[in-house]
């Protein structure tokens, strides 16, 4: 009707990235090394769990890109995109994640569409991801604690498929975020029109970090080379799986294991 399209053609979600007050900062990792400049991850315990990590960023653990949009902090994740071509059926994704609004899901704040600058904008989650923490040894987990993570994904996988979203496509630690009250946030869902084309960047030479991402995903679709991007709900169950082997072990998505990719 003419509301939606007249929601449409507003385009609310478009930042301009002039907006975006970037930290271009390269930290270095604890080993020393100057870390990736496109994910600047610092992955030393620098924060004490008690303490508030938005109180002051100079002394927080920075886990990716961010920058400060309307006095709010956001992650920054950036799309290796020439151009974009705003179609209506990206429209429409753009309107349909705007309006998904739950506890469990990291909220997405908009998009820069305009290059060389093509990026997803979505709210920063201060005690970084699932994976952060599980790799953490600082971070003692009870079962209690573990419980209310777990219940978290739970909750925002039941949520995102009763919704029009339908099924998350690359669900793993790396995207379960954690806020800083400890609440675990879903992220990188829907997009699909947005990302799509979009190549692997940095890491497209490094056959490891390309084959990283498969641990989460499951055969069928592993073996399915016209496997739908968005996934299946069955395929989110089993990287949810997966998830929960991490939570157990400690040692992964596969624990302990000498093999390399290939
Ligand atoms: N702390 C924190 N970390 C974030 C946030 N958003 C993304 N990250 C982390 O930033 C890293 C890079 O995220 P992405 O750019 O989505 O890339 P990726 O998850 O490595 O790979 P794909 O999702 O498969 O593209 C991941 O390790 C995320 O855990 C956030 O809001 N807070």
């Amino acid at each position: 009707n003419w509301a939606y399209e007249r929601e449409l053609d507003n385009l609310l979600w478009k930042i301009d990235y002039k907006d975006i007050q970037v930290n271009e900062y390269t930290p270095t990792t604890a080993s020393g090394k100057a870390s990736r400049s496109l994910h600047p991850f610092i992955r030393t315990s620098q924060v004490s769990l008690s303490s508030n990590p938005e109180s002051d960023f100079r002394y927080s653990t920075i886990y990716t890109r961010i920058g400060i949009y309307r006095g709010r902090i956001c992650a920054i994740k950036r799309l290796r995109k020439k151009c974009i071509d705003i179609t209506r059926k990206m429209k429409k994704e753009m309107k349909t994640i705007r309006d998904l609004q739950f506890d469990n899901l990291n909220p997405f704040v908009g998009a820069c569409v305009d290059p060389p600058n093509i990026c997803i904008i979505t709210e920063y989650c201060s005690r970084g991801s699932m994976k952060d923490i599980l790799e953490n040894e600082d971070v003692k987990l009870d079962n209690m604690f573990i419980a209310s993570l777990i219940g978290d994904i739970v909750r925002a996988m039941i949520f995102l498929h009763d919704s029009s979203i339908r099924s998350h496509g690359n669900l793993k630690s790396s995207n379960c975020l954690v806020d800083s009250r400890w609440v675990v946030k879903i992220t990188d869902f829907g997009l699909h029109e947005l990302k799509s084309g979009s190549d692997l960047g940095e890491d497209s030479t490094d056959l490891e970090k390309q084959c990283e991402r498969f641990m989460w995903r499951a055969p069928e679709l592993l073996r399915n080379p016209d496997s739908p991007p968005c996934g299946t709900q069955k395929g989110d169950v089993y990287s949810f799986a997966i998830i929960l082997y991490e939570v157990l072990g400690r040692n992964g998505p596969y624990g302990r294991i000498d093999m390399t990719p290939s």
